[in-house]
């Protein structure tokens, strides 16, 4: 049987969005899209329209992550299906004018690919988002990605837990990617991670001008980390945080965490342990922005996702 019996047809990617400011103090991806808003030659390819766009202006305006409440939790149904008014949260609104331009969700009108830059305070590198195990198009870019950005490592983080995935800004489109680079203060630009966002920006956008192009894209593997579970802060009875991320643990984001290694130090240095029951890959470590969210870090677990070949449906 030949490979072309297998492959799984996607239409041509026409449409393809660039968001930056989902949160307004990651300054990557507000800085890479106001220039390439500026100028667009560095994202144009041929048979695709690209758009680069601010999703939280006035987030960006006051270089907060958000003004009412985070634009990246706020696509849920019952947002975009309430009727717009003027009590409504800002982000609340503003969810719904993203879901009109690049929307509507859940629908063929969506936009094909949606890419949302974010930059986190832990030391993750390079990462890409994924929200589905199932959707080749995507296992197929961040195949393409990874080995493009080679020997530069470019990991995969992938929601789709029941309850920890959450309703993004680029949910709304058929195929949404994230793009998160650290580690980078909030509010603060570092040229290596402005650069290294950029790099695989650049090699997401020729995988897609490839795909549209005819190529056929082999069946292949990537390996995940798939989200398992999120770790609140040590607290004491009247919620305050009584320990710190301990240093053994600090920066290690995708090493293995075994049970019993340190987690956790209190402030008279005393040592909190991991307590599962297996190994884990603990990722997000310390993130400013969850301090809000009650989340020292977020566990996942390595497992190697099969993509079927992909290919373009011929007109
Ligand atoms: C640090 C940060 O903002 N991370 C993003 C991750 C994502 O885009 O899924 C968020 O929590 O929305
Ligand atoms: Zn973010």
């Amino acid at each position: 049987m030949s490979s072309r019996v297998n492959a799984s047809y996607f239409p041509q990617a026409e449409r393809v969005a660039i968001f930056g400011g989902t949160h307004g103090n990651e300054m990557s991806g507000v800085t890479l899209v106001n220039m390439w808003i500026k100028n667009r030659a560095e994202i144009e390819r041929s048979g695709v329209a690209v758009r680069a766009f601010i999703t939280n202006p006035r987030a960006v305006e006051k270089c907060s992550r958000y003004i009412d409440t985070d634009l990246n939790r706020a696509f849920t149904p019952e947002n975009l299906s309430t009727a717009s008014g003027d009590g409504l949260p800002y982000e609340v609104q503003r969810a719904k004018e993203v879901n009109q331009i690049f929307g509507p969700k859940g629908s063929p009108d969506a936009y094909d690919v949606i890419f949302d830059l974010h930059n986190t305070t832990s030391n993750m590198g390079s990462t890409l988002i994924l929200e589905s195990s199932t959707d080749y198009f995507n296992l197929q870019m961040v195949h393409y990605i990874k080995k493009a950005i080679a020997p530069e490592s470019c990991m995969v983080l992938l929601n789709e837990h029941p309850h920890l995935k959450y309703a993004t800004t680029r949910s709304v489109a058929k195929h949404p990617v994230g793009l998160e680079v650290g580690p980078q203060p909030q509010g603060v630009l570092r040229s290596n991670i402005f650069e290294s966002m950029r790099a695989i920006m650049k090699h997401a956008l020729d995988f897609i001008e490839l795909f549209n192009s005819g190529v056929e894209f082999p069946a292949c593997s990537v390996e995940v980390f798939r989200v398992h579970e999120r770790v609140d802060y040590p607290r004491d009875t009247n919620g305050n945080i009584t320990a710190m991320v301990h240093p053994h643990l600090q920066d290690c984001d995708w090493e293995p965490l075994n049970p019993g290694d340190p987690m956790f130090q209190t402030f008279d240095g005393r040592t909190i342990p991991y307590e599962g029951a297996s190994p884990v890959y603990p990722t997000f470590i310390n993130e400013a922005a969850y301090y809000e969210k009650q989340q020292a870090c977020i566990t996942t677990r390595r497992e190697t996702l099969a993509a079927n070949a992909i290919r373009k449906i011929s007109k």
